[in-house]
Protein backbone atom coordinates (compact mmCIF):
# COMPACT_ATOMS: atom_id res chain seq x y z
CA UNK A 1 0.00 0.00 0.00
CA UNK A 2 1.41 3.12 -0.44
CA UNK A 3 0.22 6.70 1.07
CA UNK A 4 -2.96 5.07 2.00
CA UNK A 5 -5.63 7.17 3.78
CA UNK A 6 -9.22 6.63 3.86
CA UNK A 7 -12.55 8.42 4.93
CA UNK A 8 -16.16 7.26 5.42
CA UNK A 9 -17.42 10.39 4.83
CA UNK A 10 -16.16 13.69 2.71
CA UNK A 11 -14.87 15.49 5.70
CA UNK A 12 -14.83 12.94 8.38
CA UNK A 13 -11.19 11.79 10.28
CA UNK A 14 -9.18 10.41 7.69
CA UNK A 15 -8.07 7.07 8.98
CA UNK A 16 -4.30 5.40 8.55
CA UNK A 17 -2.76 8.76 7.36
CA UNK A 18 -1.19 8.50 4.58
CA UNK A 19 0.23 4.91 5.25
CA UNK A 20 3.18 3.05 2.91
CA UNK A 21 4.50 -0.47 3.69
CA UNK A 22 5.28 -3.72 1.43
CA UNK A 23 3.83 -6.89 1.97
CA UNK A 24 5.67 -9.72 0.94
CA UNK A 25 4.85 -13.11 -0.04
CA UNK A 26 5.69 -15.76 3.11
CA UNK A 27 5.02 -13.20 5.32
CA UNK A 28 2.40 -13.04 7.93
CA UNK A 29 1.68 -9.42 9.62
CA UNK A 30 -0.21 -8.61 11.95
CA UNK A 31 -2.18 -5.11 12.35
CA UNK A 32 -2.58 -4.05 15.58
CA UNK A 33 -3.64 -0.48 17.19
CA UNK A 34 -6.15 0.68 19.72
CA UNK A 35 -9.80 -0.02 18.92
CA UNK A 36 -11.41 2.40 16.07
CA UNK A 37 -8.08 3.37 14.93
CA UNK A 38 -8.80 1.26 11.38
CA UNK A 39 -7.65 -2.11 11.66
CA UNK A 40 -10.64 -3.82 10.06
CA UNK A 41 -11.56 -0.59 7.78
CA UNK A 42 -7.64 -1.01 6.43
CA UNK A 43 -8.37 -4.64 5.71
CA UNK A 44 -11.48 -3.59 3.71
CA UNK A 45 -9.52 -1.13 1.93
CA UNK A 46 -6.71 -3.80 1.08
CA UNK A 47 -9.41 -6.26 0.23
CA UNK A 48 -10.87 -3.74 -1.99
CA UNK A 49 -14.55 -3.47 -0.76
CA UNK A 50 -13.75 0.13 0.37
CA UNK A 51 -12.13 2.91 -1.86
CA UNK A 52 -9.19 4.43 -0.48
CA UNK A 53 -9.65 8.54 -0.37
CA UNK A 54 -5.80 8.55 -0.92
CA UNK A 55 -3.04 6.26 -2.38
CA UNK A 56 -3.55 3.27 -4.04
CA UNK A 57 -3.39 -0.56 -2.95
CA UNK A 58 -0.66 -2.41 -5.47
CA UNK A 59 -0.74 -5.77 -6.05
CA UNK A 60 2.37 -6.99 -8.33
CA UNK A 61 2.57 -3.49 -9.18
CA UNK A 62 -0.30 -2.89 -10.57
CA UNK A 63 -2.73 -0.16 -8.71
CA UNK A 64 -5.96 -2.51 -8.32
CA UNK A 65 -7.22 0.22 -6.10
CA UNK A 66 -7.13 2.48 -9.04
CA UNK A 67 -8.57 -0.07 -11.97
CA UNK A 68 -12.51 -0.15 -13.03
CA UNK A 69 -15.01 -1.92 -10.82
CA UNK A 70 -14.97 -4.93 -13.10
CA UNK A 71 -11.20 -5.42 -12.68
CA UNK A 72 -11.68 -4.70 -8.92
CA UNK A 73 -13.87 -7.62 -8.87
CA UNK A 74 -12.05 -10.16 -10.72
CA UNK A 75 -9.18 -9.38 -8.38
CA UNK A 76 -11.14 -9.85 -5.14
CA UNK A 77 -12.74 -13.02 -6.73
CA UNK A 78 -9.70 -14.69 -7.99
CA UNK A 79 -6.50 -13.48 -5.88
CA UNK A 80 -7.80 -12.24 -2.76
CA UNK A 81 -8.91 -14.32 0.51
CA UNK A 82 -10.88 -12.89 2.62
CA UNK A 83 -11.77 -14.39 7.12
CA UNK A 84 -14.84 -12.05 8.13
CA UNK A 85 -15.06 -11.10 11.88
CA UNK A 86 -16.65 -13.98 14.16
CA UNK A 87 -16.36 -16.32 10.92
CA UNK A 88 -20.10 -14.69 9.70
CA UNK A 89 -20.94 -17.86 8.29
CA UNK A 90 -24.07 -18.15 6.95
CA UNK A 91 -26.16 -20.25 9.52
CA UNK A 92 -28.21 -21.76 6.19
CA UNK A 93 -25.75 -23.41 4.19
CA UNK A 94 -24.11 -26.56 5.18
CA UNK A 95 -20.02 -26.10 6.09
CA UNK A 96 -19.01 -27.36 2.50
CA UNK A 97 -21.56 -25.17 0.83
CA UNK A 98 -20.13 -21.89 2.63
CA UNK A 99 -16.35 -22.97 2.11
CA UNK A 100 -17.10 -23.16 -1.90
CA UNK A 101 -19.36 -20.42 -2.91
CA UNK A 102 -16.14 -18.27 -3.62
CA UNK A 103 -15.11 -20.63 -5.75
CA UNK A 104 -18.53 -20.72 -7.40
CA UNK A 105 -18.32 -16.79 -7.79
CA UNK A 106 -15.10 -17.50 -8.96
CA UNK A 107 -16.32 -19.47 -11.87
CA UNK A 108 -15.08 -22.54 -10.82
CA UNK A 109 -16.63 -25.73 -11.68
CA UNK A 110 -18.68 -27.44 -9.02
CA UNK A 111 -16.51 -30.54 -8.67
CA UNK A 112 -13.41 -28.90 -8.87
CA UNK A 113 -14.62 -26.19 -5.86
CA UNK A 114 -15.92 -29.23 -4.12
CA UNK A 115 -12.63 -30.88 -4.45
CA UNK A 116 -11.20 -28.02 -3.16
CA UNK A 117 -13.04 -27.52 -0.18
CA UNK A 118 -12.79 -31.00 0.96
CA UNK A 119 -9.39 -31.18 0.96
CA UNK A 120 -8.82 -27.36 2.51
CA UNK A 121 -11.07 -28.83 5.22
CA UNK A 122 -9.52 -32.23 5.81
CA UNK A 123 -6.39 -30.41 6.00
CA UNK A 124 -7.91 -28.21 8.60
CA UNK A 125 -9.61 -30.95 10.25
CA UNK A 126 -12.98 -30.25 10.37
CA UNK A 127 -13.64 -32.73 7.11
CA UNK A 128 -16.42 -34.56 9.87
CA UNK A 129 -18.29 -31.14 9.85
CA UNK A 130 -19.01 -30.67 6.48
CA UNK A 131 -22.51 -31.49 6.37
CA UNK A 132 -23.36 -29.49 8.94
CA UNK A 133 -24.24 -26.06 9.11
CA UNK A 134 -22.65 -23.01 11.44
CA UNK A 135 -24.87 -23.38 14.49
CA UNK A 136 -23.67 -26.87 14.82
CA UNK A 137 -20.10 -26.49 14.99
CA UNK A 138 -17.40 -24.69 17.86
CA UNK A 139 -16.42 -21.22 17.29
CA UNK A 140 -13.24 -22.40 16.71
CA UNK A 141 -13.96 -24.85 13.98
CA UNK A 142 -16.20 -22.00 12.87
CA UNK A 143 -12.73 -19.88 12.40
CA UNK A 144 -11.27 -22.99 10.43
CA UNK A 145 -13.66 -22.94 8.09
CA UNK A 146 -13.48 -19.88 7.56
CA UNK A 147 -9.85 -19.92 6.70
CA UNK A 148 -10.82 -22.68 4.28
CA UNK A 149 -13.22 -20.34 2.76
CA UNK A 150 -10.60 -18.06 2.25
CA UNK A 151 -8.54 -20.25 0.98
CA UNK A 152 -10.73 -22.42 -1.69
CA UNK A 153 -9.67 -20.08 -4.55
CA UNK A 154 -6.14 -20.83 -3.87
CA UNK A 155 -5.58 -17.01 -3.44
CA UNK A 156 -2.09 -15.04 -3.60
CA UNK A 157 -3.52 -12.66 -0.56
CA UNK A 158 -5.24 -13.49 2.65
CA UNK A 159 -6.88 -11.33 5.05
CA UNK A 160 -8.34 -11.98 8.56
CA UNK A 161 -9.94 -9.54 10.41
CA UNK A 162 -9.34 -10.52 14.31
CA UNK A 163 -9.67 -14.39 13.22
CA UNK A 164 -8.77 -15.42 17.38
CA UNK A 165 -11.13 -12.80 19.08
CA UNK A 166 -13.17 -14.65 20.63
CA UNK A 167 -10.99 -18.44 20.73
CA UNK A 168 -9.35 -19.70 23.84
CA UNK A 169 -5.41 -20.41 22.71
CA UNK A 170 -5.82 -23.61 21.75
CA UNK A 171 -8.08 -22.60 18.96
CA UNK A 172 -6.50 -19.57 18.45
CA UNK A 173 -3.31 -21.30 17.91
CA UNK A 174 -4.89 -24.02 15.56
CA UNK A 175 -6.14 -20.60 13.19
CA UNK A 176 -3.04 -19.37 13.24
CA UNK A 177 -0.62 -22.19 12.40
CA UNK A 178 -3.92 -22.53 9.75
CA UNK A 179 -2.90 -19.04 8.24
CA UNK A 180 0.96 -19.44 8.94
CA UNK A 181 0.92 -22.47 6.98
CA UNK A 182 -1.18 -20.70 3.90
CA UNK A 183 1.62 -17.97 4.11
CA UNK A 184 4.16 -20.86 3.39
CA UNK A 185 7.03 -18.80 5.15
CA UNK A 186 10.19 -20.47 6.43
CA UNK A 187 8.74 -20.38 9.99
CA UNK A 188 5.16 -21.74 8.89
CA UNK A 189 3.73 -23.56 11.34
CA UNK A 190 6.77 -24.83 13.26
CA UNK A 191 6.17 -21.95 15.62
CA UNK A 192 2.90 -22.67 16.12
CA UNK A 193 1.39 -25.75 16.32
CA UNK A 194 -1.75 -25.89 17.60
CA UNK A 195 -4.30 -28.64 17.79
CA UNK A 196 -5.64 -29.80 14.99
CA UNK A 197 -3.63 -27.05 12.98
CA UNK A 198 -4.02 -27.20 8.66
CA UNK A 199 -1.17 -27.96 6.68
CA UNK A 200 -3.09 -25.47 3.80
CA UNK A 201 -0.40 -25.50 1.43
CA UNK A 202 1.12 -22.32 0.28
CA UNK A 203 -0.32 -20.70 -3.21
CA UNK A 204 1.06 -17.89 -5.24
CA UNK A 205 3.87 -19.32 -6.61
CA UNK A 206 7.14 -20.36 -4.73
CA UNK A 207 6.96 -17.45 -2.55
CA UNK A 208 3.83 -18.06 -0.92
CA UNK A 209 0.93 -16.30 0.22
CA UNK A 210 0.98 -12.41 1.54
CA UNK A 211 -1.11 -13.03 4.80
CA UNK A 212 -2.21 -10.07 6.72
CA UNK A 213 -4.32 -10.49 10.12
CA UNK A 214 -5.90 -7.57 11.83
CA UNK A 215 -6.03 -8.33 15.55
CA UNK A 216 -5.71 -7.16 18.96
CA UNK A 217 -4.69 -10.84 19.84
CA UNK A 218 -1.04 -10.66 21.95
CA UNK A 219 -0.80 -14.62 21.15
CA UNK A 220 -0.88 -13.63 17.22
CA UNK A 221 1.27 -10.62 17.94
CA UNK A 222 4.01 -12.84 19.35
CA UNK A 223 3.64 -15.45 16.48
CA UNK A 224 3.65 -13.00 13.88
CA UNK A 225 6.70 -12.33 11.33
CA UNK A 226 5.92 -8.60 11.50
CA UNK A 227 3.74 -6.30 13.54
CA UNK A 228 2.13 -3.06 12.01
CA UNK A 229 0.83 -0.81 14.30
CA UNK A 230 -1.93 1.79 13.56
N1 LIG B 1 -19.46 1.87 7.95
C1 LIG B 1 -18.92 2.86 8.67
N2 LIG B 1 -19.36 4.13 8.50
C2 LIG B 1 -18.82 5.17 9.19
N3 LIG B 1 -17.81 5.02 10.09
C3 LIG B 1 -17.35 3.78 10.29
C4 LIG B 1 -17.87 2.64 9.60
N4 LIG B 1 -17.19 1.54 10.00
C5 LIG B 1 -16.30 1.96 10.92
N5 LIG B 1 -16.38 3.30 11.09
C6 LIG B 1 -15.55 4.12 11.98
O1 LIG B 1 -14.20 4.08 11.47
C7 LIG B 1 -13.27 3.98 12.55
C8 LIG B 1 -12.43 2.73 12.37
O2 LIG B 1 -13.24 1.56 12.54
P1 LIG B 1 -12.62 0.09 12.42
O3 LIG B 1 -13.72 -0.87 12.69
O4 LIG B 1 -11.87 -0.03 11.15
O5 LIG B 1 -11.58 0.12 13.65
P2 LIG B 1 -10.80 -1.06 14.34
O6 LIG B 1 -9.43 -0.55 14.64
O7 LIG B 1 -10.90 -2.30 13.52
O8 LIG B 1 -11.61 -1.22 15.70
P3 LIG B 1 -11.86 -2.49 16.64
O9 LIG B 1 -10.50 -2.87 17.18
O10 LIG B 1 -12.75 -1.96 17.73
O11 LIG B 1 -12.49 -3.57 15.81
C9 LIG B 1 -14.09 3.99 13.84
O12 LIG B 1 -14.11 5.31 14.32
C10 LIG B 1 -15.45 3.55 13.38
O13 LIG B 1 -16.45 4.08 14.21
Amino acid sequence: MKDLSFAYRRGAEELFGGLSHAFTPGVVTAVTGPSGRGKSTLLYVLGLMLTPSQGRVLLDGEAVSAAPDAARVRVRAHRIGFVFQDAALDPTRTVLDSVIEPALYAGWRLGDARASGSGLLEQMGVSARAGHRPGEISGGQAQRVAVCRALVTDPVVVLADEPTGNLDRDNAAGVLAALSAAAGGPDQAAENPGKGAGEAPAGGGSGGRTVVIATHDPFVLDHADEVLAL
